[in-house]
């Protein structure tokens, strides 16, 4: 028996959900590029979802369902006040939060698919109002009611803010919730699959796919861009501080992928738009550090920047809290992990790869007071 290690290369499942061939990303064979430019955040859902786009009446109605659906319960409102919060990173609030929603749902055990459809919706409403809440509490301020006429993205913004957003940032937010709503067998998706293969229950299945998404490998890493571009603080800097980081053999936040070799499809998006807002705030350093860093690291490495990258400069120009920029994501990746694990539940087998042992040979007991 050999392994591979981190799986890669490693086929594990058959999807008709998302594709990585040849470095070109579809979702149900649309090119990213193309959902990028004309899709909606809920129509992205629905296609993911349902393996199709929507006709207008479908659309409507999964808009209406998902308003429907974002008020979470007092009591899981409650229990953010409940410990420090200023201390409490919002992935792991999320993480409880996402279990708890299920302590609250009747329907949580009850297996039958259209239940499963049913929480699926449930839990995309409400995890955009726990992510806004959560900032709002934790800044003092009481939680903002959704507006029911706004787009997924709109709302997001006006629920976090309290301010409508301005169609610009709007367009921005939208852009980057299709980006980041699914990608193939990436680690929270394949973490989803594997919970609910064992077949546990929906809210299991996100609740282990948001731990998995926290880590900085992964979708932690948009932090982590912005904590470096913060320490690093002008485009003066740059030069510096990134040769000393590649001559440490540092990673640099928001490069490298295991899958793509020439590139994330997704960045050039992202890094369009970190130029728009920035130039909008008045804030170009951002991006222009951004473009000094993306140079350095992929002409001295070869390792072009992730999804990651540019988001981070993204939501900075959105006047989003740092340590929120990874709860955006899986707001957004919960699209693609309800897609994965509805799918999974429709052919499911249980997950169990092997490992191939490299411990001591076969050893007799020895009692503990012999030892
Ligand atoms: C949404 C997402 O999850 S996208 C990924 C987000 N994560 C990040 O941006 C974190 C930084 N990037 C990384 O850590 C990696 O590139 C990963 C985890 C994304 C992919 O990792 P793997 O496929 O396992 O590659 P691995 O970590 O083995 O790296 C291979 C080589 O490239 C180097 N390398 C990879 N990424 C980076 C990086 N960001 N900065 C510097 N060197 C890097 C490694 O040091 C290693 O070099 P070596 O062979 O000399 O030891
Ligand atoms: O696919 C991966 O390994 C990581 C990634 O880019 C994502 O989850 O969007």
């Amino acid at each position: 028996m050999t392994s591979s290690k981190g799986l890669e290369g490693v086929v594990a499942t058959q999807s008709a959900i998302s594709s990585i061939i040849d470095d070109t990303l579809t979702y149900v064979g649309y090119d990213i590029d193309d959902l990028a430019v004309n899709a909606s955040f809920e129509e992205v859902i629905y296609l993911l979802w349902h393996q199709r786009l929507p006709k207008a009446a479908e659309l409507a109605e999964l808009k209406q369902q998902l308003a429907d659906n974002m008020a979470v319960p007092q009591a899981v409102l409650d229990h953010f006040k409940t410990y420090d919060i200023q201390n409490v990173h919002p992935m792991a609030a999320l993480r409880t939060a996402v279990s708890m929603l299920g302590l609250f749902d009747e329907e949580a055990e009850v297996m039958e698919p259209e239940a499963n459809y049913r929480k699926a919706v449930k839990i995309q409403a409400k995890i955009s109002t726990l992510v806004t809440a959560f900032g709002r509490i934790r800044s003092g301020k009481e939680p903002v009611a959704p507006k029911t006429d706004l787009s997924f993205a709109a709302n997001f913004l006006y629920m976090l803010s309290g301010e409508l957003p301005e169609a610009i940032e709007e367009e921005a937010f939208n852009k980057a919730l299709v980006l980041h709503a699914d990608h193939e067998l990436n680690a929270s998706t394949f973490t989803a699959r594997v919970a609910v293969a064992t077949l546990s229950d929906v809210y299991s299945g996100v609740t282990a796919a948001i731990g998995a998404l926290k880590g900085p490998l992964h979708g932690g890493a948009n932090e982590q861009v912005m904590k470096m571009l913060t320490e690093i603080g002008s485009v003066e800097n740059v030069d510096n501080v990134i040769h000393e980081k590649l001559a440490n053999k540092e990673k640099i936040m928001g490069f490298g992928h295991r899958v793509y070799r020439n590139g994330d499809p997704r960045a050039k998006h992202l890094r369009e738009m970190s130029q728009k807002l920035t130039k909008i705030r008045g804030e170009e350093k951002w991006y222009d550090m951004s473009v000094k860093i993306n140079d350095i690291v992929t002409g001295e490495k070869n390792l072009p920047p992730n999804v990651d990258f540019y988001s981070a400069s993204v939501y900075h120009s959105l006047n989003i809290d740092h340590d929120l920029f990874t709860p955006i994501f899986a707001v957004s990746r919960t699209s693609g992990w309800l897609a994965h694990i509805l799918e999974q539940y429709s052919n499911n087998r249980l997950i169990r790869p092997r490992a191939e042992y490299i411990g001591p040979g076969m050893q007799t007991y020895v009692p503990v007071e012999e030892r």
